[in-house]
């Protein structure tokens, strides 16, 4: 595990901005993997605004997001496909058809968490996957407690979860209580992954990430299974 420290929010975000340019212009069709939260706002804004500048073009770049509430979908303002399309997807030259998220508003979510996976491995492996950290350790909606082996899957967030994203909300009894997220598995399986760390109160879960005790209880941990990860520190903000 890399760990390179930066002394803004913005020399962060322009790191992993142009980390992810280089890798879009390497390779033929690139499959990005994305995260949503506050952290990855300003890696949004930067390759939105490379882009405008003609210096990249997500023509041929296939996306696949983390995770999204169970619920919410299209048309709340609160999804994380929302969130998607306001700060990326509708802002770039992107082929709508080739961002892929989880439907939280599917009927039969077992369904739908199969579905997903399998789309993960035709199209996958994911080049470079982008990650947040929650501040209970989670990455992507996966929970303390959740086994390293799972794929895509159904979860019951936690009180803690629900109360750190209820600043997007207007009370956290309207977080969801459920939400469809990539397994830790199918994260693992990506080429490349970017963990960002940005954020007031973020401090003790990057130094139990960095005490590289590897722990079910702390699933960031399992990031010292794969032999590329690269975390982000925004050391300004911790
Ligand atoms: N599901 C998301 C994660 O993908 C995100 O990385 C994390 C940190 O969020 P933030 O970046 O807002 O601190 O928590 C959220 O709940």
């Amino acid at each position: 595990m890399n760990v390179k420290y930066f002394n803004s929010y913005e020399s962060m975000s322009y790191f992993a901005a142009s980390k992810l340019i280089r890798r879009i212009r390497e390779i033929k069709q690139p499959v990005l993997g994305l995260a949503t939260g506050s952290t990855p706002l300003g890696l949004y804004q930067e390759l939105v605004s490379q882009h405008n500048k003609g210096v990249v073009s997500f023509e041929n770049v296939i996306t696949f997001n983390l995770d999204e509430y169970v619920g919410l979908g299209d048309s709340h303002a609160k999804s994380y496909k929302t969130y998607m399309r306001q700060h990326l997807i509708d802002k770039v030259d992107f082929n709508p058809k080739s961002f892929h998220i989880p439907n939280g508003q599917a009927i039969d979510l077992e369904k739908e968490c199969n579905r997903y996976e399998s789309l993960l491995l035709e199209k996958g492996p994911i080049d470079v996957q982008v990650l947040g950290l929650g501040h209970n350790g989670h990455i992507g909606f996966n929970e303390p407690g959740t086994p390293f082996k799972t794929k895509t899957h159904v979860v019951e967030l936690d009180i803690t979860t629900r109360e750190a994203n209820s600043r997007y909300f207007s009370s956290v009894s309207e977080v969801p209580k459920r939400s469809i997220t990539m397994g830790i598995k199918s994260i693992l399986r990506s080429d490349e992954i970017l963990l960002l760390v940005s954020g007031e109160g973020k401090a003790s879960a990057l130094d139990k990430l960095l005490s590289h005790e590897i722990s079910k209880e702390f699933p960031a941990s399992a990031l010292h299974r794969h032999d590329a990860v690269t975390v982000l520190v925004d050391q300004s903000s911790l």
